[in-house]
């Protein structure tokens, strides 16, 4: 683990960090992720997942703008765990919290990374039962290190490969409330 971070070390994070993404472009993402998500999927009264801790914030944003039938879920499993490179080992802190069998699944996160996170979330789903599982991000981090094969059907904004926190997440823990999408400064 690494060290505590004092307060002043936090606000230093987030006065020095770069903005990627305002909140005005957060917002027209959501948007746009909503009409897409509404198309194909308003018909077929889905369970739709957040991906905890990340995908907390996101998910509250876009679940109100679905204006169709569905039901809430959560499920918890982390790779990062507080650093800001992935471990060796995905843990499942809580496992999915509805039943899925025969389904429509949609799972929100809040970052596509190397996608290993999402990979094993999609193979959870499929061996649960579900019928079809959809995944809906955020951002998309540009990089060649994603897991082969693994893909998203719905991304609200691309950005580059840097260290970013913000709406839902981390930087260490903290800074998930940032109202922007940034980049941690050197990172
Ligand atoms: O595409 P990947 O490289 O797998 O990374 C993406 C995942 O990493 C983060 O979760 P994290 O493991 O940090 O847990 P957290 O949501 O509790 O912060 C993020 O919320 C995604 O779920
Ligand atoms: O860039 C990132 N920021 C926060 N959490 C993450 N999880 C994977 N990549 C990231």
């Amino acid at each position: 683990m690494t060290e505590t971070l004092s307060r002043e070390q936090l606000n230093t994070i987030m006065e020095e960090a770069d903005l990627l993404k305002s909140q005005a472009e957060v917002d027209a993402a959501l948007d746009s992720l909503a009409v897409q998500i509404t198309e194909r999927l308003s018909e077929t009264m889905p369970v739709v997942y957040s991906i905890m801790n990340g995908g907390l914030v996101i998910a509250g944003q876009l679940l109100t703008r679905l204006n169709f039938p569905l039901e809430q879920g959560y499920m918890h499993a982390t790779r990062y765990r507080g650093e800001t490179s992935a471990q060796s080992d995905l843990q499942w802190q809580a496992p999915p919290s509805v039943p899925m069998e025969g389904r429509t699944v949609l799972i929100i996160d809040d970052i596509f990374d190397e996608g290993y996170t999402l990979e094993a979330v999609i193979e959870a789903c499929k061996a649960q039962g579900a019928a079809e599982v959809l995944t809906a991000v955020l951002v998309n981090k540009q990089h060649d290190r994603k897991a082969p094969g693994v893909s998203v059907d719905f991304v609200g904004l691309e950005v580059e490969d840097r260290y970013v926190f913000g709406y839902g997440m981390d930087y260490r823990g903290y800074w998930r409330n940032a109202p922007g999408i940034y980049a941690v400064k050197g990172l």
